[in-house]
C-alpha cells in the first residue's frame, strides 16, 4: 500500500483522496495554509507547506507527495518546489479509468474516474485528466495541463504546457494548442491555437 501526503485540501483534493482510497492506498494527511473546515476523509493536518519542520513529516513516513490543487500555475510552482527539496511524487490513476498499456504519464499527474487514455498518448508531469475526459491515440499533453471533465481530445491533438481545456470541450484530430491557452467549456476547437490565448464557442473563436 502506498501512502500519500496531499498538498491542498478542498474540492479537487477530495476527488484525488477518493481515487487514492479506491486504489487501495491511503494518506498520512494534508498540508495547507490552515487546517480545513471541511474534512470529509478525516485526514490529519500536517501543517503549512512553507514550514520546513512540518515537511519533515513526509520524509519520516516515507510517503509520496501529491499536489491536489486545480490551478495549473500554483500546482506547477508547488510541485517544482517540492521536487527541488528532494521529495518524491507519483501519478494517481483512478481504477475506473482506462489507461492504455501504450500510453505514458509523468509524475504528479492525476487521471480521474472514467477517463480514457488511448494508445501512444503521452501525458506530462503534474497534469490533470479529469472525470470522464477522453485523450485519444497519439495525443501529446504537456506539463501542468488540465483537461476538464468530459472534454474530448481526438487523435494526435497536442496541448502545450500549462493549458486548460474546459469541461465538455472537443478538439478536432491533429489540432495543436500552444502553452498557457484556455479553451472555454463546451467549445469546439477546429484549428491550431497559438500560446497564451483564450478561445470559446462552436466553432471556437478567440476571446483574448
Ligand atoms: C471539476 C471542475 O469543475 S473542473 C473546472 C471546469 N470548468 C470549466 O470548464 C470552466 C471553463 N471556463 C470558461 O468556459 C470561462 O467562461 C472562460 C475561462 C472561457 C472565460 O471566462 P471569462 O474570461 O470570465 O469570460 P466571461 O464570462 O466574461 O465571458 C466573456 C464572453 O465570452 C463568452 N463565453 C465565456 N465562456 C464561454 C464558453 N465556454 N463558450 C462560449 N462563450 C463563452 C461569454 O458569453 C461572454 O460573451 P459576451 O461578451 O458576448 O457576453
Amino acid at each position: 500500500m502506498n501512502q500519500f501526503a496531499l498538498f491542498g485540501y478542498s474540492g479537487h483534493a477530495f476527488v484525488i483522496a477518493d481515487a487514492i482510497k479506491m486504489m487501495g492506498d491511503d494518506m498520512i494527511g494534508y498540508y495547507d495554509r490552515a487546517e480545513a473546515k471541511v474534512d470529509p476523509f478525516n485526514l490529519k493536518y500536517l501543517g503549512d507547506e512553507k514550514d520546513e519542520v512540518a515537511l519533515d513529516k513526509i520524509k519520516d513516513s516515507g510517503a509520496s507527495f501529491f499536489v491536489s490543487i486545480g490551478d495549473n500555475s500554483i500546482r506547477k510552482t508547488l510541485i517544482r518546489h517540492l521536487i527541488e527539496k528532494g521529495f518524491v511524487t507519483t501519478s494517481v490513476i483512478h481504477p475506473t479509468s482506462i489507461f492504455s498499456t501504450l500510453a505514458t504519464i509523468g509524475a504528479g499527474s492525476f487521471v480521474a474516474a472514467g477517463a480514457i487514455i488511448n494508445p501512444l498518448a503521452k501525458i506530462g508531469v503534474g497534469a490533470i485528466i479529469n472525470t470522464g475526459a477522453i485523450v485519444e491515440h497519439e495525443c501529446r499533453i504537456g506539463d501542468y495541463v488540465h483537461i476538464a471533465p468530459g472534454a474530448v481530445l481526438a487523435g494526435s491533438v497536442h496541448v502545450g504546457d500549462g493549458s486548460f481545456i474546459g469541461a465538455n470541450a472537443v478538439v478536432k484530430h491533429g489540432v495543436k494548442i500552444g502553452s498557457n491557452v484556455i479553451i472555454g467549456a463546451g467549445s469546439v476547437v477546429l484549428k491550431d491555437i497559438a500560446m497564451s490565448q483564450t478561445w470559446v464557442g462552436n466553432p471556437a473563436k478567440r476571446l483574448g
